[in-house]
Formats: C-alpha cells, sequence, structure tokens
C-alpha cells in the first residue's frame, strides 16, 4: 500500500445530519480527506451528503452494507456508482449470486467504486455469532467469508483488525483490508469486540483505517488525528 497515512484513514462521519457532519469535518484537518457516510447521516440528509462532500473534494465510502436478493443490491450498487462513491459495500452473508450480481452493476462503465464485503460485524464476538447459529469462530467465519467474496468477484472486504494478518497470509497483498474497531491505545472500545490500535492494524497489513468515535468524539479532533497518524507513522518505520 503506497497511499499516503492520512489517506488510509477513512473517518467515519457518524453524525445524526448534514449541519453536525459539516462542523465536524471543520475541526479535523484538511488532509482528513476520505469519508465514510453510514446509515444515520444517509438516512437523514439523502444523497445531497454525498454530493456536498465531492465538492468539498472528499472521497465518499458510502456504508450502506446492502444485504437483499440480487436484483435488489444490483439495483442499489448502481445507484451508488452514479453518485460517483469511492467506495460502497454488501454483506458477504448475502450470498455468492448477490456478490455477483452487485459486481456486475458496476462493471462496464469507466471508473467504478471499490466494491468490497462486510465479513462479520466488527461488534460481534463468538459469543454472539454462535447466538445467531453461525458455529465457527469469529476468525474462521471471517475467512470462509472473504474467500467467497473474492471469488465473487469483490475487491475486497470489512473484517477487524484483529483479523487482518490471518487474511493477509491466505488472500495475498492486493485484496482489499478495510478495518473498523480501530482504537488508539488506552481508549474504551465502546460497543467493538474485535479491535486493534492504529499502529497493529498498520503493522498486521491493513489497507484502510475506519476510524469513527476516536475522531469524532474527541474533545479535540485535530489532535485526535495527529496522534493516530503518528501512531501509524511509527508503525510504518519500524516496519
Ligand atoms: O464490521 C463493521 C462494519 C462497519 N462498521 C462501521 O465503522 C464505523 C466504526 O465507528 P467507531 O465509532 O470507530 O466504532 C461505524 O460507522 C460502523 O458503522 C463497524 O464498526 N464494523
Amino acid at each position: 500500500m503506497t497511499e499516503a497515512r492520512s489517506e488510509r484513514v477513512i473517518t467515519a462521519l457518524d453524525a445524526e445530519d448534514w449541519a453536525s457532519a459539516s462542523t465536524l469535518l471543520e475541526r479535523l484537518p484538511m488532509e482528513n480527506h476520505r469519508v465514510k457516510v453510514g446509515k444515520q447521516l444517509f438516512t437523514r440528509s439523502g444523497p445531497c451528503v454525498v454530493e456536498e462532500l465531492h465538492a468539498r473534494g472528499s472521497e465518499v465510502f458510502l456504508d450502506l452494507k446492502f444485504h437483499d436478493i440480487p436484483n435488489t443490491v444490483a439495483g442499489a450498487v448502481q445507484a451508488a456508482a452514479e453518485l460517483g462513491v469511492w467506495m460502497v459495500n454488501v454483506h458477504a452473508s448475502g450470498g455468492p449470486r448477490m456478490m455477483e450480481a452487485a459486481r456486475r452493476a458496476v462493471e462496464g462503465g469507466g471508473s467504478r467504486p471499490w466494491l468490497i464485503a462486510v465479513t462479520v460485524l466488527t461488534s460481534m464476538d463468538a459469543r454472539e455469532l454462535h447466538s445467531v447459529g453461525v458455529a465457527a469462530e469469529p476468525e474462521e467465519q471471517v475467512l470462509r467469508l472473504a474467500r467467497l467474496a473474492r471469488e465473487s468477484g469483490m475487491d475486497g472486504v470489512v473484517a477487524s483488525p484483529a483479523e487482518v494478518p490471518l487474511l493477509r497470509r491466505e488472500l495475498g497483498p492486493d485484496f482489499l483490508l478495510v478495518t473498523p474497531g480501530v482504537r488508539p491505545a488506552g481508549s474504551g472500545t465502546d460497543d467493538q469486540r474485535r479491535s486493534a490500535t492504529p499502529g497493529q492494524a498498520v503493522a498486521d497489513g491493513s489497507d484502510y483505517l475506519v476510524i469513527g468515535r476516536p475522531l469524532t468524539r474527541a474533545e479535540d479532533p485535530r489532535s485526535a488525528w495527529e496522534a493516530i497518524i503518528r501512531e501509524m507513522s511509527m508503525a510504518d518505520d519500524s516496519a
């Protein structure tokens, strides 16, 4: 991964509306240029949020985690591609036909978004995974879904930083690994159950670190950002 460290951080703009999101952006440095729009902001403020972010020069990861029948997901992914987003995602547990339909939906045009699949939500531990009927351990299930995602034409997966060493070893250097659940050393994990520090995520080979509350809830988001970038640099330098 040759991108600058600041380009490897995707800020999760989990704000209640566009007004709060843009206030937050003003409190972050300009290098914070990749942002993730999730269900709350998109549902409240709609596609114009993506347009506003593009006008500001940001690249947008539209994190709506589509999970539906193939025809519906294909239509949704195509609509996302027409918005010009940089990255969009589906749930790998929607199955191979659904992922293949999503892939076909973004093919054929000029530039297309990165299409990635969510494996096991980073908020789930083994116990919760078992409670929804999956007997496998999280790592095993993440690897199974990541293999399926690759065979179905996905460019990469969303997984926890804890699974990055395994996924890199098994899937090689070119499959995108996008990791939420990142927490600076010493900070609480909130509702995340499988997490690691920014330094660890980078050292293990994560391509993109999705970071929300450690930035959005920080008293000083700019300093929090700088501390994260410093931690990533130290991990890179010692690799
Ligand atoms: O498995 C997943 C998939 C997506 N997310 C999203 O990432 C951010 C993480 O926010 P934090 O505040 O840093 O915990 C959030 O928008 C989630 O919807 C995830 O956490 N885990």
